[in-house]
């Protein structure tokens, strides 16, 4: 394993830490899967299923060969992340009528998001190279998975969250695990610039997605699905989009499997963004060389808050080996969406819903047809946002000294 410029192509071992290339280039690892057997490493992971307590009882780790192979095991922080559940939602399944449609809800994570499946690498790299101080940008999610990552590994984790224009929840579950906080006037993508221009002196390890270990962790969500789906994804993965980590981790792991023979097809990925932060979209529709960032994203799901997504250029990549597309979607149309799967039972955040609403519209739009099948990523937990939730919510409401059986039929 090595790490590579994505612009000037120098490398680097992997034990060392470099948040950004000299030249300015975003670094990925590289590393060649095609000296392992495909079938071989299902047989390693169906036995591995059957763990509890070890580090391959992880959803993550247990994909190591893939992911991470060189890291001693003894280094590993993990809370068992991954083995999140694969839902198949009949009712939603009807109602936007597409022949096959599955949830994969990583907001079933214990930090409750996507993020820990990537954490729990970057993290565990970190302490490895001796790294005792951990930092990130963050509108809330990748915050709290450090801060819990850091705590379960000993260390100490500082986070800049910008003022406003998140959920306030996501902070305080950040602080519960005992993270320093730092809000700021600005938005994730400031508190990034700070950290590529400061991190190294102030001695912390970054573990925002431009730091490649969390990208690398990621991958492991497409393999889950790949697994418990018997090693036959759908034709559709709808992934929503923000800083664009989690669509170029999924391309990667889809890449691997394909690269191995571990899947007979390889998926199309559909990229979703919400519209007030959607640069990557406008330049993907557009076939615009370079991404022009938005100085203010503003969209309900906070999560997806980001106007200068560090990983565009991977992602345009793994879009390309996956003949992926891009769309993007109001906070209407991701509102709708999220009462759906809340009220299916399986529940998300606001940015997960971008998912589904994605899906409906490129359905409406026969870019996807009904007669195929599609894969939809949930990333957080329904209880990331209760701002949102209260805004959607209309509690039936009955004074206590009127509680009659009368009056309760009438709130039913
Ligand atoms: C819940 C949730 N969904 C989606 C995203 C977008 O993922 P990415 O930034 O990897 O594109 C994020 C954060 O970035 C998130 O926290
Ligand atoms: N939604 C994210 C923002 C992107 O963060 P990153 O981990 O990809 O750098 C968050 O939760 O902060």
């Amino acid at each position: 394993m090595k790490l590579e410029c994505l612009n000037c192509g120098q490398t680097w071992n992997w034990q060392q830490f470099i948040i950004k290339c000299p030249c300015g280039g975003r670094l990925e690892i590289k590393r060649d899967v095609a000296g392992l057997d495909g079938e071989r490493l299902k047989e390693i992971f169906r036995e591995r299923l059957r763990e509890r307590m070890s580090i391959y009882a992880s959803g993550v780790w247990r994909y190591k060969e893939l992911i991470f192979p060189e890291l001693p095991e003894d280094r590993i922080v993990t809370k068992y992340e991954g083995n999140t559940g694969l839902y198949a939602p009949e009712p939603i399944r009807k109602n936007i009528g597409i022949r096959g449609l599955h949830f994969k809800a990583q907001s079933e994570n214990p930090s409750g998001s996507f993020k820990d499946n990537g954490m729990t690498v970057a993290v565990s790299h970190g302490r490895h190279l001796g790294y005792t101080r951990f930092a990130c940008s963050s509108t809330g999610n990748t915050s709290a998975s450090l801060a819990m990552y850091a705590a379960m590994g000993e260390s100490s984790s500082f986070v800049f969250v910008p003022e406003s224009g998140i959920s306030e929840n996501k902070v305080m579950q950040t602080l519960a695990y005992g993270a320093k906080v730092i809000r700021f006037d600005g938005t994730y993508d400031d508190g990034i610039v700070f950290l590529e221009q400061y991190a190294k002196d102030l001695g912390l390890y970054v573990c925002n997605s431009i730091n490649p270990f969390r990208i690398a962790g990621q991958k492991s969500i497409i393999y889950e699905a790949a697994q418990y789906l018997n090693w036959e994804l759908p034709d559709w993965i709808i992934v929503p989009g923000g800083a664009l980590s989690n669509v170029t981790a999924i391309g990667k792991g889809l890449e691997d499997l394909w690269t191995l023979g571990m899947i007979p097809k390889c998926p199309r990925i559909a990229l979703v963004q919400a519209e007030g932060a959607s640069p990557f979209h406008k330049m993907m529709a557009a076939g615009a060389e370079k991404l022009r960032p938005e100085p203010e994203p503003q969209t309900v799901a906070s999560a997806l808050n980001i106007g200068n997504p560090p990983s565009w250029k991977a992602a345009r990549r793994v879009l390309e080996f996956c003949r992926g597309v891009t769309c993007s979607v109001t906070d209407e149309e991701i509102l709708l969406s999220k009462q759906i799967i809340d009220r299916s039972g399986i529940g998300c955040e606001p940015a997960s819903a971008a998912s589904l609403a994605g899906l409906r519209k490129l359905l409406a739009e026969k870019v996807i047809d009904k007669d195929e099948t599609a894969l939809c990523i949930l990333t957080g937990n329904l209880l990331k946002d209760t701002d949102v939730l209260s805004k959607m919510a209309n509690p039936g409401r009955a004074a206590y000294s009127s509680l009659t059986v009368e009056e309760i039929e009438t709130l039913l």
